[in-house]
């Protein structure tokens, strides 16, 4: 289960090490996205954050109660403590960590998260990483999420599971 940021490459990182690891991949995003029937922009403008909340938890409890896989989850699942707790008792939970300034370079490309819009992503990422890290902390791995190519990022988080 990845843990981290926005832009610390949870997805794209996931989606390799499921690859890796033959497992299937799932983005809990894209499980809100499809169990909601609309983008995650639309839940947070007509629903609000609490609500968006209250879907990611119950769709990380299901996934996490199936199959084995690799989980994705978007960067502030791990902040609710009974979607924390879910993952520190019944997952592995993996620390994906970078400085906010790469994080803010890396998440410019796309405007989906909407958290991020209209604000500068810099400062934003920056006070998140001041509230959140001491949380993410509590995972039993943490990988710093370096520079491309990702295999060495999978590398590395294949590398902490074994031992
Ligand atoms: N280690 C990395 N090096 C360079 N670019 C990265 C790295 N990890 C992720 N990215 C890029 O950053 C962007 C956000 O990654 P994403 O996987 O969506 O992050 P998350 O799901 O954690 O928000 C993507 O365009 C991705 O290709
Ligand atoms: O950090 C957050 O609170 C969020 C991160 C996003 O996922 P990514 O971390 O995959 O961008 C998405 O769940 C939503 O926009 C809220
Ligand atoms: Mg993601």
């Amino acid at each position: 289960m990845l843990i981290g940021l926005m832009g610390a490459g949870k997805t794209t990182v996931g989606r390799r090490l499921a690859q890796r690891m033959r497992l299937p991949f799932v983005d809990a995003d894209v499980e809100i996205e499809t169990a909601a029937g609309m983008t995650i922009t639309d839940i947070f403008e007509r629903f609000g954050e609490p609500h968006f909340r209250d879907g990611e938890r119950r769709v990380i409890a299901r996934l996490i109660d199936g199959t084995p896989k690799v989980i994705a989850t978007g960067g502030g699942a791990f902040l609710n403590e009974q979607t924390r707790r879910l993952i520190l008792e019944h997952a592995t939970a993996i620390w994906l960590d970078a400085d906010p300034e790469i994080l803010a370079d890396r998440v410019k490309r796309r405007d989906t998260r909407p958290l991020l819009r209209g604000k500068d992503p810099k400062v934003v990422l920056t006070e998140l990483a001041r509230v959140r890290n001491p949380f993410y902390a509590l995972a039993p791995i943490h990988i710093p999420s370096i520079a491309a190519p990702h295999e060495a990022t999978v590398d590395a988080i294949l590398k902490a599971i074994e031992s």
